[in-house]
């Protein structure tokens, strides 16, 4: 950025999804969420600056390489990071990797209808004929609750929640066997809500996978297998569904306020703002908010069994109960 300042948006992040598999992205607006799905379809900024690797496909099992210039993997997947823009455009964005972008109002082309979208990425992504390109897109859009008589609008006509709708039908169309939804269910009311997340585990079945990007923790546990909790570009947190809303709990304390501060459970907000991605702190980023914080948290603490925190991997999880009661 201008006068050589930077921003560590995103920072060691690793996790691995299967085919099949749900895993839901929390955390803090301003976080590095949308980032970290943004430099898995490489739209970042052109100022943006990445490094390791995000290896779409390959694997045990897995066949064939990636062409030209394509960023082979390990296992002869696609590095997605690796992957030229022509790569990306041409076999990647909507075929290998769909995408329910943040901000669907945007991403809709304003002068063309909801119709000619849709039908436009039908024909586009599964070579549909013209005769059945109607049907189909009308299709498309009853998966993604999108009301047949709002199909001739334009976007600007549309409620943000129908915006939403439409991004969420045309990211649906290719069947990419990878989907990241940024905030699919902004803008929605609860039933929708739940139906959107519905349709898209629908999608996802056995044979896809899905990362979803929300602050809607009851989307996350009504969809997600795991949860993955994000804190000023790290991921604090990689848990099982099940733990992380049942008995268990989370285990990072950040976690823990995630839902603490929810309305039907206590209530209580964690205090204080998180950092400034610009100026993090050496230690532990969320060491000044924390309850727990001690020496130990002047030092990063790793991404360790599934956690980075110098506390939590020492407790037997009778003990983090008994203190979160
Ligand atoms: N183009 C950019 N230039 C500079 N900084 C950026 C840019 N895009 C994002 N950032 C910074 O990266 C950080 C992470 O942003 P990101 O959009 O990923 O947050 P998020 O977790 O998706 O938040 P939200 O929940 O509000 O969508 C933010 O602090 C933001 O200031
Ligand atoms: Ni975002």
């Amino acid at each position: 950025m201008r006068g050589g300042r930077f921003i560590r948006a995103v920072t060691d992040a690793h996790f691995t999804l299967a085919a099949g598999e749900r895993l839901a992205l929390v955390g803090e607006s301003g976080c590095g969420k949308s980032v970290l799905a943004s430099a898995l379809l490489g739209l970042l900024p052109e100022n943006a600056e990445t490094a390791g690797s995000a290896v779409l496909g390959g694997g045990p099992g897995a066949g064939g390489g990636s062409g030209p210039g394509g960023g082979s993997g390990p296992g002869g997947g696609t590095d997605l990071l690796a992957a030229d823009e022509r790569t990306l455009a041409r076999s990647i964005r909507g075929r290998k990797v769909g995408l329910v972008p943040q901000s669907p109002a945007a991403h809709l082309t304003p002068v063309r209808t909801v119709r000619s979208q849709l039908e436009e990425t039908v024909r586009e992504l599964l070579r549909t004929p013209r005769a059945a390109l109607r049907k189909t897109a009308e299709e498309v859009a009853e998966r993604a609750s999108f009301p047949a008589d709002h199909l001739d609008r334009y976007p600007h006509e549309l409620s943000g929640g129908l915006a939403q709708r439409a991004a969420t039908a045309l990211a649906l169309i290719g069947d990419a066997p990878l989907l990241l939804a940024d905030e699919p269910t902004t803008g929605l009311d609860r039933d929708l809500v739940e139906r959107t997340v519905d349709e898209l585990a629908r999608h996802t079945g056995d044979s896809r996978a899905l990362l979803m990007i929300t602050h809607d923790l009851a989307a996350a546990e009504r969809i997600a297998d795991r949860i993955a909790v994000m804190y000023a570009g790290r991921i604090v947190e990689i848990a099982d569904a099940g733990d992380f809303f049942g008995a268990r709990g989370p285990r990072h304390p950040y976690a823990r306020g995630l839902l603490d501060a929810l309305p039907e459970r206590h209530f209580t907000p964690t205090p204080g703002m998180p950092p400034e991605l610009g100026a993090l702190p050496e230690g532990c980023a969320f060491a000044e908010r924390c309850a727990r914080v001690s020496e130990k948290c002047r030092v990063q603490p790793l991404f360790e069994d599934a956690v980075a925190c110098h506390h939590v991997s020492l407790d037997a999880p009778e003990a983090l109960e008994a203190e979160h009661a």
